[in-house]
């Protein structure tokens, strides 16, 4: 609580025109959220207008509104020229700047962010420190869990979560921040003490205008740590190239990691089989041998993002060993459905061209029998990935079987369309159901082969143009599987 010119001190610039001072009790910019001594921010959205929620946000006992002009309510309204910059700037005052009172770790890059946070979530747990994430998936305080809609919430959500993790005595935070939320400035205000960066392939490229604009506002990340020499540390990943753009733009310290490259940290001497990746891991002269569970050349990449970014927090290599080679694997990412067939499937999360064909070729290298690929793309997302993500799917795959992927409002056919476009070879079938199309794959694996069913991993919903179902690709392929051991 504070009362509301107190709130508005941080606004230099603003000519603020009220004498009213009511006491401040919540920051919102939905004004169904509003309650009584809420302040109102009235967002221009992608969708609507928030200004036009200025009366409901009154009725409903908001005791200011922030807005871009004024409006006719009868409680305050203070006009700002960027109503977003000012949220996020109050909303760091409001909560007391939380994230100067943690250890703040960013992660961004096109794949590998809900991987690497998680890994690095277990490597600082098992340096005895108490956690936060915010993610993909979930918002996670110590072990109990939020729902959030974004992988980076919004600037209000986003610093209440952060208080909510300073007041449960986190000490160390890790967030995956998403080019979308860099790009509309959901972060601003945040400290991060290390920013780390995945990869970049092509992705979003419906919402960036080009690959160029889609890095520059991945660099946002690492601009944002600011001018000065405070000790922050930028982990960059030597084999994109992409990182010495990110260098460029960072006044933090530069810490590289890499298997090709020359980095800082290092992982060689890899050896990988269906079960698991052993590599060396050698750090400023020093050198552990990790035997870990997760599979895949992008798994190598993605325990040297987690674990360089928990050595520049002080971890002891001893000790990243140790966690890393406790992790199972992360919830719908390469995750196997074991309901006593004698032919594998994995429920994996890759929904980029790349993620895609990293994964295939990872199950090339242990298939010994056929590879089916169960395969969509999402709707009101990036067209270009549609043609691309079907011809990797046939390349590598022996059937490939193109369904839907949270359509949401698109015509599924017409997105499946657009795939089949870009196949160049291989056998493909379409089955727009996407229950059917797993069904189809299970009922049709022998003895053997592997079933990858790609794109929405830990999700247990499909958005579709006039409803969301409840759908959870492991729940329907065990389902599956088991119909399938009873009828024999
Ligand atoms: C394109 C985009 O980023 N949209 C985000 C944006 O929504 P929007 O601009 O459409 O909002 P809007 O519906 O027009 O509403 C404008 C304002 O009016 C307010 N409003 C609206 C209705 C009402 O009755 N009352 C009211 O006050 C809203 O609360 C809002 O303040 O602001 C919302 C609130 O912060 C976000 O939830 C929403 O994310 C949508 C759901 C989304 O799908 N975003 C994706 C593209 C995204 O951001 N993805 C990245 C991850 C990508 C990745 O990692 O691959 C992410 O970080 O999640
Ligand atoms: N380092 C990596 N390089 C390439 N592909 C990867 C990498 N890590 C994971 N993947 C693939 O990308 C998928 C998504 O991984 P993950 O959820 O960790 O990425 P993300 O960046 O959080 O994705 P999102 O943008 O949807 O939040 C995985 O299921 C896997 O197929
Ligand atoms: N963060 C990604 C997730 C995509 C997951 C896939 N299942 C889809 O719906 O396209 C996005 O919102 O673009
Ligand atoms: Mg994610």
């Amino acid at each position: 609580m504070m009362k509301l010119r107190e709130l508005l001190q941080p606004l230099r610039f603003e000519k603020i025109i009220t004498n009213d001072n009511p006491e401040v009790t919540s920051l919102e910019m939905d004004s169904r959220q509003v309650k009584e001594g809420t302040v109102f921010f009235c967002v221009k959205g992608y969708t609507v207008d928030g200004h036009d929620y200025a009366k409901q946000a009154e009725e409903r006992g908001a005791v200011a509104i922030i807005a871009e002009r004024p409006l006719p309510v009868s409680i305050p309204v203070i006009v700002v020229s960027d109503t977003k910059r000012a949220m996020a700037k109050l909303a760091c005052h409001f909560y007391q700047n939380p994230t100067e009172k943690m250890h703040v770790i960013g992660v961004t890059g096109t794949n590998g962010k809900t991987t690497v946070t998680h890994l690095l979530e277990k490597i600082m747990q098992g340096a005895s420190k108490k956690t936060g994430l915010i993610g993909t998936m979930y918002t996670k305080i110590g072990e109990e869990k939020y729902e959030t809609r974004n992988t980076t919430p919004e600037s209000l959500t986003l610093q209440h979560l952060f208080k909510l993790m300073v007041d449960a005595g986190v000490e160390c935070s890790m967030m995956e921040v998403s080019s979308h939320a860099l790009h509309q400035g959901r972060v601003r205000g945040c400290d991060f003490d290390v920013a780390v960066f995945t990869n970049l392939t092509p992705d979003h490229l419906d919402y960036h205008d080009s690959i160029e604009a889609y890095l520059y506002a991945k660099g946002l990340l690492f601009a944002q740590m600011g001018n000065t020499f405070r000790d922050k540390v930028a982990v960059l990943n030597v084999d994109d190239p992409a990182s010495l753009e990110l260098s460029r733009m960072t006044t933090a310290d530069v810490v590289t990691y890499g298997i090709t490259g020359q980095a800082d940290v290092m992982a060689t001497n890899i050896e990988m089989n269906a079960a698991g990746t052993t590599f060396t891991l050698s750090a400023f002269g020093e050198e552990v041998t990790i035997s870990m569970h997760l599979i895949g050349m992008f798994s190598v990449y993605n325990a040297l993002a987690a674990a360089t970014a928990a050595l520049v927090s002080g971890v002891s290599l001893e000790g990243i060993k140790n966690s890393l080679e406790l992790v199972k694997g992360v919830a719908g990412r390469f995750e196997t459905v074991d309901s006593g067939q004698n032919f594998t499937v994995i429920v994996d999360y890759a929904h980029t061209s790349d993620s895609l064909e990293n994964v295939l070729k990872t199950i090339t290298g242990f298939a010994k029998k056929r590879i089916f690929a169960v395969v969509g793309c999402g709707g009101d997302r990036d067209r270009t990935k549609r043609p691309v993500m079907a011809r990797i799917a046939t390349k590598y795959a022996d059937l490939a079987i193109f369904t839907s992927d949270n359509p949401r409002s698109e015509d599924p056919q017409q997105i499946i369309k657009e795939m089949v476009a870009g196949v160049e070879d291989g056998k493909y079938e379409v089955i727009v159901d996407r229950e059917m199309a797993i069904k189809k794959a299970v009922n049709n694996a022998e003895s053997g082969d592997i079933i990858i069913i790609a794109g929405k991993g830990h999700e247990t919903y499909q958005i579709l143009n006039d409803k969301t179902i409840h759908f959870d690709d492991r729940k329907v392929a065990s389902q599956a599987i088991k119909e399938r051991l009873t009828s024999c």
